[in-house]
């Protein structure tokens, strides 16, 4: 067993799934039925949280599976431990050896931003989790409000809060007045984004084709995907391979 940046476990073994999955993850068709006597299962259980956590990431799992473009794990359940804390179940993905084509990364990623818009605008269904932190999630039909009040602010409050930092929360509040110029001529539309797209959360499997996980999706401007950039190691090739199928 791994501990992992949120404190969860991780185990991969088969399990038997009980009860009826919940909305937002694979149901017991027979197609799914025969997929999972097929598969290995990967479970997460965190002892100290909540459902919610595993819930919102296994509607973000589902939503990008659902694309049919990058390769993602299905989510089969997630729900509570009835020792506390909660869990997830999905399917295991065995990763390869290859380091990661960058270029098929941008693709792929690209493959599925466009693969799925929201006509309810910026947010998604549930709040989720981004590293142990809420991510707020409220549909707002702009994406610059979206993004100042629920990202920006958001953040600058909790670092007032928790850390008392009032120079950067006082830089914060000048960039949040002064941001429309910084989007202008851009044209900004709601797609599905994995969220949370740093190193740790991308992987390839035995194909070489590239895999993510543990995402903290939303529907978002595609260019914020590119947000962790300074913890992914992107070089020109993702950007190059992105742009062009975008
Ligand atoms: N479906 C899966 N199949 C096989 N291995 C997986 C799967 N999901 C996760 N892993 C392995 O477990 C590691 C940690 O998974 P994940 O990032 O989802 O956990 P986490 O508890 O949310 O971690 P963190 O908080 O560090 O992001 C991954 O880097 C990967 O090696």
């Amino acid at each position: 067993m791994t501990r992992s940046r949120n404190g969860s476990s991780l185990r991969g073994r088969p399990l038997r799934l009980q009860g009826q999955a919940p909305s937002g993850v694979a149901a017991l068709t027979l197609q799914n039925v025969t997929r999972l006597m097929l598969a290995l299962f990967f479970v997460k259980t965190n002892k100290h949280i909540g459902p919610a956590m595993f819930e919102g990431e296994a509607l973000g799992l589902k939503a990008m599976y659902d694309t049919k473009s990058i390769c993602v794990p299905l989510p089969y359940k997630a729900g509570s431990l009835p020792t506390g804390g909660s869990f997830i179940i999905m399917e295991f993905i065995r990763f390869g050896r290859s380091g990661g084509d960058q270029s098929a990364l941008g693709r792929k990623l690209a493959e599925m931003h466009k693969a799925a818009k929201s006509d309810k605008g910026y947010g998604f269904y549930v709040e989720n989790t981004i590293g142990s932190t809420t991510q707020i999630n409220t549909w707002t039909a702009d994406w610059i409000e979206f993004y100042s009040k629920h990202r920006l602010r958001y953040q600058l409050e909790l670092i007032s809060q928790q850390f008392g930092d009032s120079a950067i929360y006082e830089k914060g509040q000048q960039l949040i007045e002064n941001i429309h110029p910084l989007f202008e001529g851009a044209v900004i539309e709601p797609y599905l984004l994995h969220g949370d797209l740093w190193s740790g959360n991308i992987n390839s499997d035995t194909n070489g084709d590239p895999v993510i996980l543990d995402p903290a999706c939303y529907y978002g401007h595609n260019e914020a995907e590119f947000g962790m950039s300074w913890c992914a190691g992107f070089g020109g090739a993702i950007y190059n391979s992105y742009f062009e199928k975008i």
